[in-house]
């Protein structure tokens, strides 16, 4: 179909809205600036994070305004919640770009993310739709997860925020490419797959290994034993991959690479406009770039392991049979800081 186009001001690029072209300058300065020159490395981790820290801030009960920028408008009171651990140095990093362009923070957190993530081969095109007013209140306290809830409490605060199971699971795809600083403060950086700059199915496939080990020191809130050295696991991912509500839809995704794609893209949709009135939003997905396919399509086992140590949790179809990598158990290296 031919789609009538607008030429931009800077004379380089056309969009079907004109709104648009404000976005290609604050794009160019984030994949410069913000992440390395396009980069899936930390600050995209964080980014990601953060996109999910605002929009969740929202419940039918509790209130909060959703996807709205108050984790950045409102920092003093959000960055302190205790889910939020961490979130301030992203914070803290977002704001100089959103002070130097024309772009609401609500708008700057979902951008950002859905340009972050397009640099991490294998993910979907995310959705972006501009147009989130700033936001006028913080969100209340307790409506972001902890990784030490309990399977029930993180479906009904999800329910609570207008996602299914399925949902859940959908974008814990997220976990594919994230580390964590702070669960165990001795190993900054420990990621929760043995490919952090991959967007592949491996997130679902290692948290389904037999745990063995803490890879720092043990007794954390909120960490359970994981398969791999360098590599933590965190309960709630353990818990929503053995339990009967969410195990099956977990386990669907193994080697799935399109339909986590899929999946991870419409739920990522939602959550990205979550309490914003969309109606009056500009669809601006054009601009975001289309991410590089993934090196490695087939999920694999990591080296040393066998189909013996997956923990099979589903009870109504098997875990897919996978390889595992040649050579001697390996551990994983941790993701640089920023
Ligand atoms: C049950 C829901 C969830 C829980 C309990 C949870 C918990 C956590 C925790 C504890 C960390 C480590 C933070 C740190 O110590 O640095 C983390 C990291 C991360 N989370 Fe989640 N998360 C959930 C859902 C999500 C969702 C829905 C997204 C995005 C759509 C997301 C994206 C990320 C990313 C990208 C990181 C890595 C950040 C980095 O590498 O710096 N998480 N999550
Ligand atoms: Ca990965
Ligand atoms: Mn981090």
């Amino acid at each position: 179909a031919l789609t009538k186009r607008v030429a931009c001001a800077d004379g380089i690029h056309t969009a079907t809205n004109e709104a648009c072209c404000a976005l290609f300058p604050v794009m160019d300065d984030i994949q410069a600036n913000l992440f390395d020159g396009g980069e899936c490395g930390e600050d995209v981790h964080e980014s990601l994070r953060l996109t999910f820290h605002d929009a969740i801030g929202f419940s039918f009960t509790e209130g909060g305004g959703g996807a709205d920028g108050s984790i950045i408008i409102f920092s003093d009171i959000e960055t302190n919640f205790h889910a939020n651990i961490g979130i301030d140095e992203i914070v803290e990093e977002q704001k100089p770009f959103i002070a130097r362009h024309n772009i609401t923070p609500g708008d700057f957190i979902q951008f950002a993310g859905a340009v972050g993530v397009s640099n991490c081969p294998g993910a979907p095109q995310l959705e972006f739709l501009l147009g989130r007013p700033p936001a006028t209140a913080p969100s209340p306290d307790l409506l972001v997860p902890e990784p030490f809830d309990t399977v029930t409490s993180i479906i009904a605060r999800f329910a609570d925020a207008g996602f299914n199971s399925s949902e859940i699971i959908a974008l814990l795809s997220s976990h594919t490419v994230a580390a964590a600083d702070h669960v165990d403060p001795t190993i900054p950086g420990t990621p929760f797959d043995s490919t952090p700059f991959t967007f592949d199915t491996q997130i679902f496939v290692e948290v389904q290994l037999r745990g063995t080990l803490f890879p720092g020191t043990g007794g954390n809130q909120g960490e359970v034993e994981s398969p791999l050295e360098g590599e933590l696991r965190l309960q709630s991912d353990s818990s929503l991959a053995r339990d009967s509500r969410t195990n099956c839809d977990w386990q669907s995704f193994v080697g799935e690479q399109v339909k986590m794609q899929t999946q991870f893209k419409a739920a990522m949709s939602k959550l990205a406009v979550l309490g914003q009135d969309v109606s009056q939003m500009v669809d601006c997905s054009e601009v975001i770039p289309v991410p590089p396919p993934p090196v490695t399509l087939e999920a694999f086992l990591p080296a040393g392991l066998d189909m013996n140590d997956i923990e099979q949790a589903c009870a109504t179809a098997a875990f897919p049979i996978l390889t595992a990598q040649p050579g001697p158990v390996t551990s994983v290296a941790p993701v640089p800081p920023s």
